[in-house]
């Protein structure tokens, strides 16, 4: 990690090192013979400013010495010249041009791994911590400056370099004049200085940009456009967005500003630092303990310190800005690392006892309160399990923990006997399938819509029509004007769908997997009436009792529509009221049989309208 000033922001250490190192493997990978070029123009940019210098000086003291007529030795020092000057001119804008390049190609790198180190994480719960979520943003939005952090450090090696050999000569023309070197440390500080005041107004400002920029996409999409449409609330939200953005950018200029002046400041030091050589230089001159040419040479290598000093400062800033992104890159690794997930037991074949839930509890990331406390159930395979329950009951909750998208907080899951974190993540996910109430629309053709329930199954158009079938949505793509081949979706000119027949679409794709282990049905129904839901559901239950390697786990809060289920589980508050068959739950008059006796009043009361 980089290492942190007293002040909290973030300078160049052992992980920007590491960083440099790696983004510097990951070019030499993409081009060797690129990388080669740079580093062999970097080299001759160290001694081109010192080779000017020396070709000045030995052309004025040549003249001066010729008592007027051209020597022929001159020709060498212009040669010298002319060749130090296309290689700081010609090289240095192919260098750049080329470590330009590069870097754009490391960027691209560089974000394939950040998605890979999200996708690595076994759970959703990250998804839930603004921590993770300010890092990866402020991560996100500066990935150039840490894949080109080599380059940066490569530039303040030249500049470090090509100024020490200036000095060298400096200090030959009087051992004073190094001193100008020392001037070189107030603008390198005050560059620090004004890095960490804009890192850390950054860092202060990453909530509100995150906010300012999920507005913004808020109205780029239409399900949040229609809200925004019928509620004309685009003006609250547009003052949101401007507000968070006028907020960030106060901060950020604020900051800015404060950068200008400590820079301004290190400046003014090194130019009353350039005047002084000068002057010194002239009486040395005016006494012969120097020639013109020395003057010369002063005055070349002095303006060019300048530059070279501020080429090492903007390297130096860019490695520190890397430094800043670099301690958000090697968290986000390290936090991918301790995630990773340890079991690595298969799933078993045939779970006999089916998934056991013990004690299990549950609270979401910077929640008070748990949403799932005691819970006690089983799931048994070649069965309809029904989760019943009010709003916010815990019933999604429970299919995340049985999905293993969270880690429980307390309790355990065991699948046939094995407990589910000892089990391979990756091997479970290939034998669960669902669908859920906030199910996405993948806008694509609807044979891919619906195949990517299964990827390997999904150029297969037998298979996707088999889903559609059972899924009861044939009759909609029969409608459409190229069946399975059609596109969905207005964003990519195809055809939209109404809710329900996204949502049929949802349960086809989530009927692609053939032999689930757990098949989760969690309110994909939402969007039709009781009736329909209920019909589902009893064929799902049906479908159940005839696969003995499969447990169905249907979720709904209308009591109603799942009493052909095997088990009825009713969750209340985050806990387990009660569970048994329909009958068994009617018998005991509880808050089941009150749910269920209300509910199926109202909708006969509905029929009847
Ligand atoms: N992402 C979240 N972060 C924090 N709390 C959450 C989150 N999701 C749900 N909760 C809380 O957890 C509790 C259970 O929510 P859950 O979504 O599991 O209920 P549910 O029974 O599925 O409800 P519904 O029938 O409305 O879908 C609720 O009190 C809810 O406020």
């Amino acid at each position: 990690m980089s290492a942190r000033s007293p002040e909290g922001a973030a300078v160049p250490g052992a992980g920007t090192l590491r960083t440099a190192r790696h983004t510097f493997a990951l070019s030499w990978r993409i081009d060797p013979l690129v990388v080669s070029v740079v580093l062999g123009l970097s080299l001759a940019q160290t001694g081109a400013v010192a080779a000017t210098g020396l070709s000045q000086r030995w052309v004025v003291d040549a003249v001066q010495g010729s008592g007027g007529g051209l020597p022929g030795a001159l020709a060498p020092a212009v040669l010298l010249g002319v060749a130090a000057h296309v290689t700081a001119a010609a090289g240095n804008r192919v260098r750049y041009n080329y470590q330009h390049d590069l870097t754009d190609r490391v960027d691209l790198e560089v974000n394939r791994e950040i998605l890979t180190a999200s996708a690595s994480l076994p759970t959703l719960e990250h998804l839930e911590r603004p921590d993770y979520l300010n890092r990866l943003e402020l991560l996100r939005r500066h990935t150039a400056a840490l894949a080109g952090s080599c380059w940066s450090l490569s530039d303040t090696a030249i500049g470090v370099l090509s100024a020490g050999l200036s000095v060298w000569l400096l200090a030959g023309v009087h051992p004073v004049l190094a001193v100008l070197a020392l001037l070189a440390l107030p603008p390198l500080w005050a560059a620090k200085r004004a890095r960490h005041g804009l890192a850390a107004a950054r860092a202060a400002t990453a909530e509100e940009q995150r906010l300012e920029d999920r507005v913004h996409r808020m109205f780029l999409t239409p399900e949040t456009g229609k809200e925004i449409y019928l509620t004309g609330a685009g003006t609250v939200l547009d003052e949101t967005a401007h507000s968070a953005r006028t907020r960030v950018a106060t901060v950020v200029l604020k900051a800015r500003l404060r950068a200008i002046g400590w820079q301004l400041t290190g400046w003014v030091c090194y130019a009353a630092g350039f005047i002084g050589a000068l002057v010194l230089t002239v009486s040395l001159v005016s006494r012969d303990a120097a020639s013109l040419g020395d003057l010369m040479l002063v005055i070349t290598l002095g303006t060019q310190l300048r530059s070279q000093i501020r080429g090492t400062v903007d390297g130096f800033s860019r490695v520190a800005e890397a430094g800043d992104t670099t301690d958000h890159y090697l968290w986000l690794l390290a936090y991918a690392r301790r995630q990773r997930p340890t079991g690595t037991r298969p799933v078993p074949r045939a779970p006999e006892h089916g998934i056991q839930v013990r004690d299990l509890a549950f609270t979401y990331p910077g929640a008070r309160e748990p949403a799932l406390a005691g819970v006690n159930l089983t799931l048994r395979p070649g069965a309809a399990v029904a989760l019943v329950g009010v709003n916010g009951a815990g019933k999604s909750t429970l299919v995340k923990l049985l999905s293993g998208m969270y880690a429980p907080t307390a309790g355990r899951i065991t699948v046939g006997g094995v407990p589910l974190d000892e089990v391979d993540g990756a091997a479970w996910r290939g034998r669960l399938t669902g669908a859920f109430q906030d199910f996405f629309r993948f806008q694509l053709p609807v044979r891919h819509t619906v195949g990517i329930g299964e990827p390997e199954a999904m150029d297969d158009r037998e298979e996707v029509a088999r889903a559609v079938r059972e899924a009861g949505a044939a009759p909609i793509v029969d409608r459409l004007p190229d069946g399975l081949d059609t596109q969905l979706g207005t964003i990519y000119g195809g055809v939209e769908l109404s809710q329900g027949q996204w949502q049929r679409l949802a349960l086809a794709r989530a009927l692609m997997r053939r032999h689930p282990l757990l098949l989760v049905l969690d309110e994909p129904t939402a969007a039709l009436d009781p009736l329909a839901e209920h019909e589902l559901y009893e064929v799902f239950t049906r479908q159940a009792r005839a696969d003995p390697g499969r447990i169905t786990l249907l979720v709904s809060h209308r009591f109603s529509t799942v009493r052909g289920a095997d088990h009825i589980v009713v969750l209340d508050g985050g806990r387990v009221a009660e569970q048994g068959t329909h009958t068994e739950l009617m018998a005991a008059g509880g808050r089941y049989a009150e749910s269920y006796t209300t509910q199926a009043a109202a909708y006969q009361e509905e029929d009847l309208r």
